[in-house]
């Protein structure tokens, strides 16, 4: 059975033809293109058209290689940005990135509607700008609530990308479940949230849970495409859901780490957990696949490197991921310690300068190569791990055994050293294409080639090749986190 996954990263786009042969899932990723908020005037964008058109590239590439027609394909991307659709069925605004500024400037105002701790005993979301809610709030504010008063349709772009495809407009249950516009007591959208900040409830669309199908690519589109008509299939529409249903195991005390642009640290759990510490500590509960819920933490992840990297470049030096791990790896540990969360470091532009300020004005040497800035955020990234783990094995009151690294993140084999070494636990690593994975999986589970999500996790651990990382230096690291706790914000 052969189906196609697309997969949006912030940084790049992939899609993978699977094959499964009802043992084990095998994999090749057919076609990938890079990806990047783009910036006008202050205002962040994606290229949203520019996706679509590697979306169906990457169609084409997959039938082409499947050697028949797939199964179904499945899309996922990261959470929060959409495109409002008009009257007409078409696409009228831009998709706006999420670290936009619009939501800063409006923040206080946004909070008088809603505080954020009844924000967060609403749905247990996460307080963070980024959220769809707070974006369309500030749309509001900002003077542009005419297009949610007046346009019928809004889609994450999953869901956008998907209803391109098929004609048909849902909203895939993960991607909901994130929005802060959600509701657990009842799986759907919460009025009361709707109703403060003026959202028109008829802009949001029926929730469709993965693992069934959303539609099928309509004749139009399969000749414009140049390929057979097939079926597209709700997955775990957030790429975070995705990877974290690619779990190469069944163990209930393991805890995970999603990573890519953001690293997503947190545990499955069988029920929402929302409480004055997952306010306090800013915990989120997001939707899972196969009925189960993520409690987790964003952490800035490689972002830091990928902007590094990003103003080398202009610099006129280039530089591969791997080749800064690797000097990084010949530096010494703990030189400077950061807060990878601070709130500098969110938006785009040089970070070597924010990163150089944080070290002086924290009193720490400042790095110079470029090996140094990558040794700062790796040890900082790991320590900040740790402080993830202690937070959510004290609300959940037991102890994380492991750690799962999924994702392309755990191609950096220095960081999966580092993290095993803050955080005194064994470190699994892979799937790389985790959220890829993952899309497989539902796509199989509608398909009726798997049962439920153990079964999946169990083809996935036959599949799949995983790293394993002991802790080592355990002393040193504990006097680094006592420092590194001295950088937190009061709260944390
Ligand atoms: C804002 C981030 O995109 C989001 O929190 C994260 O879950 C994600 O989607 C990562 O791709």
């Amino acid at each position: 059975m052969k189906q196609i996954a697309f997969d949006l990263g912030a940084s790049s786009g992939k899609v993978m033809l699977g094959e499964f042969d009802g043992t084990c899932l095998t994999t090749e990723v057919i076609h990938r293109f890079p990806n990047r908020q783009i910036c006008v005037s202050d205002h962040l964008y994606w290229n949203f058209l520019g996706i679509y058109q590697n979306l169906t590239e990457g169609i084409r590439k997959g039938c082409a290689a499947a050697g028949g027609t797939p199964v179904s394909i499945g899309i996922d991307a990261y959470c929060n940005d959409f495109g409002l659709i008009g009257r007409n069925g078409d696409l009228i605004t831009q998709v706006r990135c999420y670290r936009d500024l619009r939501m800063a400037r409006n923040e206080a105002e946004i909070y008088r509607i809603m505080s954020k701790r009844e924000l967060h005993f609403q749905n247990g979301n996460q307080n963070a700008l980024f959220n769809t809610l707070i974006q369309l709030a500030a749309m509001r504010l900002e003077g542009d609530g005419f297009l949610l008063d007046q346009c019928e349709t809004l889609l994450h772009i999953p869901d956008l990308l998907t209803y391109f495809l098929t004609g048909q407009r849902h909203s895939e249950y993960t991607l909901a479940s994130v929005s802060q516009m959600f509701r657990w007591e009842t799986s759907d959208w919460n009025p009361e949230i709707l109703s403060r900040f003026e959202i028109p409830a008829k802009l949001l669309a029926p929730i469709i849970m993965p693992g069934t199908v959303a539609g099928e690519m309509t004749k139009a589109t399969a000749e414009e495409i140049g390929v057979p008509r097939m079926k597209v299939t709700a997955v775990g529409g957030h790429d975070t859901a995705s990877a974290v249903a690619a779990l190469p195991t069944n163990e209930p005390h393991a805890a995970y780490i999603s990573s890519g642009t953001w690293s997503l640290m947190g545990v499955e759990i069988p029920k929402p957990i929302i409480n004055e510490q997952t306010y306090r500590y800013n915990i989120a509960i997001e939707g899972g696949v196969g009925g189960r819920y993520r409690m987790l933490k964003n952490v800035m992840g490689l972002w830091l490197i990928q902007e590094c990297r990003l103003k080398y470049r202009k610099m006129g030096m280039e530089y591969e991921f791997a080749e800064l791990v690797d000097l990084a790896r010949r530096e010494k540990s703990f030189v400077s310690l950061i807060d990878p969360d601070d709130e500098a470091f969110y938006m785009p532009g040089d970070m070597l300068r924010k990163i150089r300020d944080y070290c002086t004005g924290t009193g720490q040497p400042a790095p110079e190569t470029p090996g140094q800035f990558i040794r700062v955020i790796e040890d900082s990234l790991a320590l900040k791990y740790r402080w993830v783990m202690e937070t959510l094995e004290k609300i959940l009151g037991y102890r994380i055994e492991s750690i799962y690294i999924l994702g392309g993140g755990g191609k950096d084999t220095l960081l999966n050293q580092l993290t095993a070494n803050a955080c005194g636990r064994t470190v699994y690593v892979g799937p790389q294409e985790a959220a890829l994975t993952g899309n497989f999986l539902m796509q199989l589970k509608a398909a009726g080639a798997i049962g439920n999500l153990e079964q999946g996790r169990e083809v996935i651990a036959r599949s799949t090749q995983i790293g394993v990382y002991e802790p080592q230096e355990q002393k040193a690291w504990d006097e680094a986190y006592e420092y590194f706790l001295t950088l937190l914000p009061r709260s944390e």
